[in-house]
């Protein structure tokens, strides 16, 4: 029996290019791995891949295979060419699901560390990137974990440097956004903006040198500061009272806020750990989500627990 921890992401800067031919959008993606995370233990079995799921949440994970855990086991499987693989995978899921945090996405890579050990197959890490990359644009960064700059659809992946620890929270909403739909509200509000159409006329993104240096400095205040998502804008014109939820958190002391990826979560960052757990309470008391976390991070990638 295998049990692999693997973290959420928040994007602390998440630039959307134009709409690319292939339906994908080009990214300037500054992935932040948080402490809240799901694990995954993988156990021998002879009947298939079947799954289980555990946590507040679990009503809301598809166990068919659907779930990106399933389909990362046959994917490592099928690229060893195991024609039957046999694993029973138990997702403890204590990511907010369709939040925003790229909570399937974990599971999924947390699956491949899992049967990659379960079945003493020791695939290369840069192979597993690769797998990852083929589940979904945010799997690469939910293996490598720390902090990460993402181009492309977001799965070319480079390290940054990070000082000491950040402190943050997490708002989790009544129901999840379809990641689809909200880039797909991104286009249709920069197409009625009138300032060009979204698929042509919008530059790539690059990576903000301030944002950069917050980080690389340890520097909270820069990183408030410099906090950016142009999903943002779209998360809001689908569920606007996440206007409230982030005026709540920012009323109670956090030092900058944001959707998280293609939310509905929204992401406080604060000055401490106390900080961080006055933001929450208030939160939770404020009526604008449904539960709040208090958390932290830089934190690695998947790795067996
Ligand atoms: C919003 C983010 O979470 C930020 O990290 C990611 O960009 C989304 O990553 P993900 O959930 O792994 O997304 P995928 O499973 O790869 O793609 C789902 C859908 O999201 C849209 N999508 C995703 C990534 C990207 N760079 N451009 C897109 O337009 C596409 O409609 C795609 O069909
Ligand atoms: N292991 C899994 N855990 C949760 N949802 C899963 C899983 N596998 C597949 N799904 C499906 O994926 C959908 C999106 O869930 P997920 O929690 O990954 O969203 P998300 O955090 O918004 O993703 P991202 O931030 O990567 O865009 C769910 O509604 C569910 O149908």
């Amino acid at each position: 029996m295998i049990t692999v921890r693997v973290p959420a992401k928040v994007n602390v800067q998440l630039g959307v290019g134009g709409l690319r031919a292939d339906g994908f959008h080009d990214l300037a993606n500054v992935f932040f791995a948080v402490a809240l995370g799901d694990e995954v233990t993988a156990t021998e079995s002879s009947e298939g891949v079947t799954l289980s799921c555990s946590g507040p949440d679990a009503d809301a994970v598809p166990l068919d295979d659907s779930n990106l855990a399933a389909r990362a086991a046959r994917l490592l499987a099928a690229h060893h060419g195991i024609a039957d693989p046999g694993v029973h995978l138990h997702i403890a899921k204590a990511i907010p699901v369709a939040g925003g945090m790229a909570g399937g996405s974990a599971d999924g890579a947390a699956a491949l560390v899992a049967c990659d050990a379960l079945w003493k197959l020791e695939t290369p890490f840069e192979t597993l990137l690769e797998l990852a990359a083929e589940l979904g644009s945010d799997v690469p960064f939910a293996l490598l974990g720390g902090v990460a700059l993402g181009r492309g659809r977001g799965e070319i992946l480079e390290p940054l440097p990070v000082e000491g620890t950040f402190h943050w929270v997490f708002a989790v909403a009544d129901g999840g956004l379809s990641t689809p739909a909200v880039f797909r509200e991104c286009d249709r509000l920069r197409d009625e903006a009138g300032t060009g159409s979204a698929a042509t006329d919008v530059p790539t993104p690059d990576a903000d040198p301030a944002l950069l240096a917050a980080l690389a400095d340890g520097d909270a205040v820069g990183l408030a500061a410099a906090l950016a998502n142009d999903l943002q804008p779209a998360a809001l014109s689908l569920r606007p009272a996440l206007a409230d939820t982030l005026r709540a958190g920012t009323d109670a002391g956090a030092l900058g806020a944001l959707v998280s990826g293609s939310g509905p979560t929204c992401a406080f960052l604060a000055k401490d750990a106390d900080g961080a757990a006055a933001v929450a309470a208030a939160l939770r008391a404020s009526g604008t989500c449904r539960t709040a976390h208090a958390t932290y991070g830089p934190v690695p990638g998947a790795a067996v627990a």
